[in-house]
């Protein structure tokens, strides 16, 4: 079976939220209800721009500064922190759902011998993997733990997926990334990746594309035949 990349590509990097599970959604509800309990309207627009993708407190300062505000550290970390506790309970409440066709994606490349790693800015992704019973694909992580523990950039910047391209041992050249974040895609594109694939979950195909992504999918087994 083909995965629809290039033949340099030896190794592959998905993101998770929104690219492996639905947790995306979960996340963007959970800034929503944190943002307006602020008085601060929160649109998808706001989650796509702002938030998706990075690390839990540069999502909250990029929001706010959208809206003119630079709260302090503490009270940055104090929202951020809020929202967790708010993520948690609706993870608890509905469960982890990963999608099939990124399922029948991560069973294809393990047929084919491909190194699977996962990079994603949540510092949640092991109960995610786990929950969603993923963690048997999993090669390599750089979570949230790690780009903290690391002293990484947060997406948009490519440290993350560089570090996941040095765990499989691949050169960045010949690794794939798998992004449904426009912060994502950009790292990829930023950190000289084989090939960028972006994967829209929310009417941003264009963005994707002009954002880096050599290819843009609704569901990752449309690169499959
Ligand atoms: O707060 P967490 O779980 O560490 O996640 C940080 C970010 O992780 C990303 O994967 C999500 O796209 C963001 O929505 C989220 O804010």
């Amino acid at each position: 079976m083909s995965l629809g990349i290039p033949e340099k590509i030896t190794a592959l990097l998905f993101d998770l939220d929104g690219v492996l599970t639905s947790t995306a959604v979960l996340h963007r509800q959970a800034w929503r209800q944190t943002f307006e309990a602020m008085g601060q309207p929160f649109s998808e627009q706001d989650y796509l721009a702002y938030v998706d993708g990075k690390p839990r407190y540069d999502g909250v300062r990029s929001f706010l500064a959208s809206r003119g505000l630079t709260p302090l550290e503490d009270e940055v970390r104090r929202i951020g922190d809020q929202k967790n506790e708010l993520v948690n309970s609706i993870i608890d409440e509905q469960g982890i759902t990963p999608y099939p066709a990124s399922v029948d994606y991560l069973k294809a490349a393990r047929a084919a011998g491909m190194p699977i790693g996962v990079v994603t800015s949540s510092a949640n992704a092991m109960r995610v993997l786990r929950a969603g019973n993923l963690l048997d694909y999993v090669d390599a992580l750089v979570d949230g733990n790690v780009i903290t523990a690391s002293n990484l950039r947060g997406k948009p910047a490519p440290d993350s997926f560089v570090e996941g391209a040095r765990r499989l041992r691949t050169a960045p050249g010949n690794a794939a990334v798998f992004e449904d974040a426009l912060a994502g895609v950009q790292a990829g594109r930023d950190g000289g990746f084989g090939f960028v694939v972006g994967v829209d979950r929310g009417n941003q195909a264009e963005a994707l594309k002009a954002g880096g992504a050599d290819v843009v999918v609704d569901e990752l087994d449309e690169l499959l035949s």
